[in-house]
């Protein structure tokens, strides 16, 4: 697997920007410092074109606006450069991504948390839509946000058997919005949905491959990604035009909920999450969360 520079170069804000200050900084100092490290990863193969595109953000991927601004770059990157196929997974060895940051949730001023869902909205958009194959490698759990990553990728392959992921919104308190719902109903169906959402329940690697949430499970990492590439292999006669619009066409109702449907939607996350008791809630699951 083989980092294309210029393909990074034009992708990673980030890489740039190091590269510039330690260059710099290197004729002033003896110890330039040490540059933070990308949320998110890329690494295209040369040969193939596809992207393995890595969340990288400890110690739980949790979904913050910096990440989720990162991942949106990087999508946009992709489809400018036209690439062939986009691999998502996480270089935790246990989680995938532990969905939305509640620390973004928990007691935000007004102008952070609308940003902040705004990011989530337009992130989720370029990669739901994006006209390249997309593939989750899941080699972690991944509840909500987690799961909702991986929803909007075409092709889902899990390490198991340990590993659990579902929309589990309903167990915190809140709810899982319109576009989250369609989500699993493009891949569950409408009754599998409900009965999943309503209880919040969260589904071990097995469970979801019998269910059809996960389309293969694996044992590790590496088999993750040799199955998606194996997926994205399959597309190298399609014409991309004809394969771009038909994902469009098949996914319209998502694409379709939220370009007309962004500021409502973004007004009834504001009501929903700033109201006391999803407050209160919020608050009492991040203290859970943290006296394990
Ligand atoms: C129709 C109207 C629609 C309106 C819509 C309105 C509202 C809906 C809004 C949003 C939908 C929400 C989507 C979400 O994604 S909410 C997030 C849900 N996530 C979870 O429930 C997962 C919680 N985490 C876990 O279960 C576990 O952490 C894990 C992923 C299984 C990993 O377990 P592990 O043992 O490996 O780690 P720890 O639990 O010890 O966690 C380490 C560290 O991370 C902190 N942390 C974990 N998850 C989160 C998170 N999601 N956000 C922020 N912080 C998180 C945890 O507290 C620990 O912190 P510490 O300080 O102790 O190190």
């Amino acid at each position: 697997m083989a980092v294309v520079f210029r393909t990074c170069k034009s992708l990673s804000k980030n890489a740039i920007f190091t590269r510039g200050i330690s260059s710099s900084l290197r004729l002033h100092s003896q110890k330039p410092p040490t540059p933070p490290e990308p949320l998110v990863n890329v690494d295209v193969d040369d040969k193939s074109g596809v992207a393995v595109v890595t969340l990288n953000r400890p110690p739980v991927n949790s979904l913050n606006t910096p990440l989720l601004s990162e991942l949106k770059n990087i999508i946009k990157g992709l489809e400018d450069n036209k690439s062939r196929g986009m691999i998502l997974t996480s270089s935790s060895e246990t989680v995938f991504s532990a969905g939305l940051d509640l620390m973004e949730m928990y007691n935000a001023p007004k102008d952070k948390l609308s940003a902040f869902w705004t990011t989530l909205q337009s992130t989720w958009l370029a990669l739901y839509r994006s006209s390249f194959p997309t593939v989750a490698a899941i080699n972690g759990h991944a509840p909500a946000g987690g799961c909702l990553l991986s929803l909007s990728c075409e092709y889902r392959v899990m390490v198991g058997p340990k590993f659990s992921i579902g929309l589990n919104e309903t167990q915190l308190g809140i709810v899982a919005p319109p576009w989250f719902v369609i989500c699993m109903r493009d891949v569950l169906g409408h009754r599998q949905t409900e009965m999943a959402l309503t209880s919040g329940r969260m589904f071990s690697a097995p469970e979801a491959l019998k269910l059809g949430l996960i389309d293969a499970m694996v044992t590790n990492k590496a088999e993750a990604i040799t199955e998606a590439q194996k997926f994205i292999a399959q597309f190298a006669k399609i014409p991309p035009l004809a394969r771009k619009l038909t994902k469009e066409s098949v996914r319209q109702e998502g694409i379709k909920y939220m370009e007309d449907n962004m500021i409502d939607d973004l007004q009834m996350f504001m009501d929903l999450v700033t109201q006391e008791k999803i407050q209160k809630g919020i608050g009492l699951y991040l203290a859970s969360l943290k006296k394990k």
